[in-house]
């Protein structure tokens, strides 16, 4: 490819990704997190900053997606992507003035558009998750001591969980197994893209141990909101009016608790960038 195709390539992956992140954030409503309706469990975010958050990280996937484009998935791969998505980290808290927005849809959206780019003209999911999870693995030897334990360091030494690394590493399980086909298969039975959307994001609530749900409300209230979740997702598929009644008491739940699945945001709007390119209406 020549470069001005590289760069408009390059473009077009960061306008996919800045658009999932919008999609992720309009989406409404959502249990606990910001949307169009309120702020959820937060009282240091809204709609307009997560839309500046997610527009000031174009630049972020834009850049990734040149330095992977066609790059074979090793370690120099994995140091440049980190670089940037640290850069990037430190442009959203300076657009935020310090409120963590998008940090754990950096690292994902960051993993899967530099895998991507780097499959160039192959767009199947799959291979685009795999090798999202192949770069994961690499170490990143310039990452810098933190100064203190992150939320998710914290509660993974606590209650024995795998969180955002791990997700990455392994490819994106979730993404694959649950959010993907739970929004493909809406789709084809014809539902509007909302409830699709819906019905994706409650079938990662009800199956990703979500670090930010863990760290604000500890073990008991992870499996709650698990349960709640199914038994949303199983009404979704029968009577409005029971699947009403179970979306208030999941949101209720959330609201009341200041509980934001916050990781299964970051892995709805991974598969709505990757939902995108994936046409083959394949049953998974
Ligand atoms: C891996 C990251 C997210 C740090 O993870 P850690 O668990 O220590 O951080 P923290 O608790 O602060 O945030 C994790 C965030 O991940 C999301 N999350 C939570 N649980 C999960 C889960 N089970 N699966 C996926 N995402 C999750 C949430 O949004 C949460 O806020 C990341 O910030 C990082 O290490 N970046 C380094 C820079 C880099 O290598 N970038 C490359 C790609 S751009
Ligand atoms: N619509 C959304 N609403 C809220 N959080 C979201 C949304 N979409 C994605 N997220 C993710 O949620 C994470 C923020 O969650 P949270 O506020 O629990 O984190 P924190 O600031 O690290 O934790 P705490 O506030 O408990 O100290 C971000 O990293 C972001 O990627």
């Amino acid at each position: 490819m020549l470069r001005h195709n590289v760069e408009s390539f390059a473009k077009s992956l960061a306008s996919r990704a800045v658009w999932a992140l919008a999609e992720e954030a309009k989406l409404t409503p959502k249990p606990g997190l910001v949307d169009a309706r309120s702020n959820g469990a937060h009282t240091d975010m809204s709609l307009e900053l997560m839309m500046n958050s997610a527009e000031a990280l174009r630049g972020t996937f834009e850049e990734i997606a040149v330095v992977s484009y066609l790059h074979f998935p090793n370690q120099e791969l994995r140091e440049k992507i980190a670089r940037i998505g640290r850069e990037g980290e430190r442009r959203m808290y300076t657009v935020t003035k310090g409120v963590n927005t998008h940090k754990g849809a950096i690292w994902a959206l960051g993993l899967l558009t530099g895998a991507r780019a780097a499959c160039a003209d192959e767009a199947d999911s799959e291979r685009v998750l795999r090798l999202a999870g192949v770069i994961a693995s690499f170490e990143d030897r310039y990452c810098p001591a933190e100064e203190k334990e992150t939320n998710g360091q914290i509660v993974k030494r606590k209650y024995n969980v795998t969180g955002a690394y791990e997700e990455a590493q392994q490819g994106f399980p979730h993404i694959h197994n649950e959010a993907l086909p739970a929004l493909l298969s809406a789709r084809r039975a014809g539902k509007s893209e909302q409830d699709a959307r819906l019905e994706a994001l409650l079938a990662l609530m009800a199956t990703v141990d979500d670090t930010c749900i863990l760290y604000r409300g500890g073990s008991a209230a992870l499996t709650t909101v698990k349960e709640l979740a199914a038994s949303c997702l199983q009404a979704a598929r029968g009577s409005k009016r029971e699947f009403e009644e179970k979306f208030t008491r999941l949101s209720d739940y959330c609201s009341s608790r200041r509980l934001s699945p916050g990781g299964s945001a970051d892995l709805l709007a991974a598969a709505l960038f990757l939902g995108v390119e994936d046409k083959s209406g394949r049953e998974r």
